[in-house]
């Protein structure tokens, strides 16, 4: 399975082609739609996501709501693309347009592509960077992995996410998987402790007020994924490697860990290797899950917990100092419209990332043309296993 997007932040609309999903999954775009709403949603994004109603319209691949087999179109229109007609070059070329096109992009914003894109491609309108670098584009990743999670739901693997910490404020409680199955959902900053939310949204006032932004981290749980998923025979095949590629990929994403992640640099190797048992009802499982469900870049059959650390917002109203790259001198970056949090946003932008990734590990693992030779194939696998 794979996918290509394409799409500017403001021109007409986001385009995804996801080939290899089998056919005869139940498919509408309803429930894609649902997914891209959440990713939308969540305290600390700026004015622009009042402007979007993100939809999702399917344009090949499934017929009376089921996949064909065939290549999945999916596009996701720019509401915002109508007030940017000029400055995208869509509209015709008249005084306004001319007018639009002078106001070119020149101070490039610390923490963002502009510069280098600019470098790289020979731009110096930096317009041309940050139109596409623009983390406009997980809206198409969040669609892309709306279709994952749905196949993945028909073979029982559940994918959820939640945030961790923001800008410092941390929610410390061990949840069990009911817990976290159970959590929050619609709470608008996606963290499972109301009193913690509270202190969330008050850090979020208090950056924004300040014209500075802030970061956090989120967590993603995939639960009852079968064991041997990836392989530990060479580093690309190797699934926790793909996850954190995948992950690391969303923009303002800079850490990736599984289970204790980065606290088991203090921890000794017993309270860290987790014990192997065994019941004829569930076959081998763990007596902890420290490792967060990888070892040799396989699945193991424990929940798998991916840990993720967004780095703050670069767009500052405060803005750093620049140079501008006609005139050399410093200035102060321009100021964009911006979020000052989106880390809730990027929760959901993960959980898809890391659904495409279990999505594609499962389906090299059982390559399937339609989805009730899937379904049958991970059941008898996962009968194989139980009784290895
Ligand atoms: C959901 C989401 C929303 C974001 N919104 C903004 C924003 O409004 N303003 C901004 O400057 N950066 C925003 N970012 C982050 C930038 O896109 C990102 O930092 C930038 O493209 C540079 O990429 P890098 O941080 O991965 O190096 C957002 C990121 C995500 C995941
Ligand atoms: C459009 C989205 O996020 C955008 C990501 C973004 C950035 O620089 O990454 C900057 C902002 O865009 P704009 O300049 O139009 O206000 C965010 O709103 C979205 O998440 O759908």
């Amino acid at each position: 399975m794979r996918f290509l997007t394409a799409g500017e932040s403001h021109g007409p609309q986001l385009t995804v082609i996801i080939e290899g999903i089998p056919a005869n999954l139940q498919l509408t775009a309803e429930e894609i739609t649902s997914e891209l709403l959440k990713r939308q949603g969540g305290y600390g994004r700026g004015r622009r996501m009042q402007i979007e109603k993100d939809t999702v319209e399917i344009m090949s691949g499934v017929r009376n709501g089921y996949t064909l087999g065939s290549p999945i179109t999916l596009v996701v229109k720019n509401d915002d693309h109508k007030h940017w007609l000029n400055i995208m070059g869509t509209a015709p070329i008249d005084e306004a347009a001319q007018e639009a096109m002078k106001r070119v992009i020149t101070k490039p914003r610390p923490g963002h592509a502009d510069l280098v894109g600019g470098m790289k491609y020979n731009h110096r309108d930096l317009r041309n960077v940050l139109e596409r670098s623009s983390a406009r584009e997980t809206a198409a990743r969040v669609a892309v992995g709306a279709v994952a999670k749905l196949l993945l739901k028909q073979l029982g693997i559940e994918i959820i996410s939640r945030v961790k910490e923001i800008g410092g404020v941390k929610d410390e409680h061990e949840y069990t998987l009911e817990d976290i199955r159970n959590g929050n959902e619609r709470n608008d900053v996606r963290c499972l402790d109301e009193a913690v939310a509270e202190r969330m949204r008050e850090r979020i006032d208090a950056a924004k007020k300040a014209g500075d932004s802030i970061g956090g981290e989120v967590e993603v749980t995939v639960i009852n994924c079968p064991a041997g998923l990836g392989s530990y025979v060479h580093y690309d095949r190797k699934l926790d490697g793909r996850i954190a590629q995948s992950v690391i990929s969303i923009n303002a994403f800079k850490g990736v860990s599984f289970g204790a992640g980065f606290k088991m640099a203090a921890l000794p190797g017993s309270e860290v290797q987790d014990p192997i048992a065994y019941d004829e009802a569930q076959g081998y499982y763990r007596l902890s899950n420290h490792l967060g469900g990888f070892e040799g870049g396989m699945t193991n059959g424990m929940p798998i917990t991916v840990n993720a650390v967004m780095k703050p917002i670069p767009t500052l109203y405060k803005p750093l100092p620049s140079v501008d790259i006609e005139t050399k001198e410093a200035y102060q970056a321009s100021i964009e419209r911006s979020d000052s949090c989106a880390v809730p946003a990027a929760s959901i932008v993960c959980e898809h990332a890391v659904a495409f990734e279990i999505a594609r590990a499962v389906l090299e693992e059982f390559q399937s043309n339609h989805m009730e030779q899937l379904i049958q194939q991970v059941a008898e696998y996962r009968a194989k296993v139980r009784a290895y």
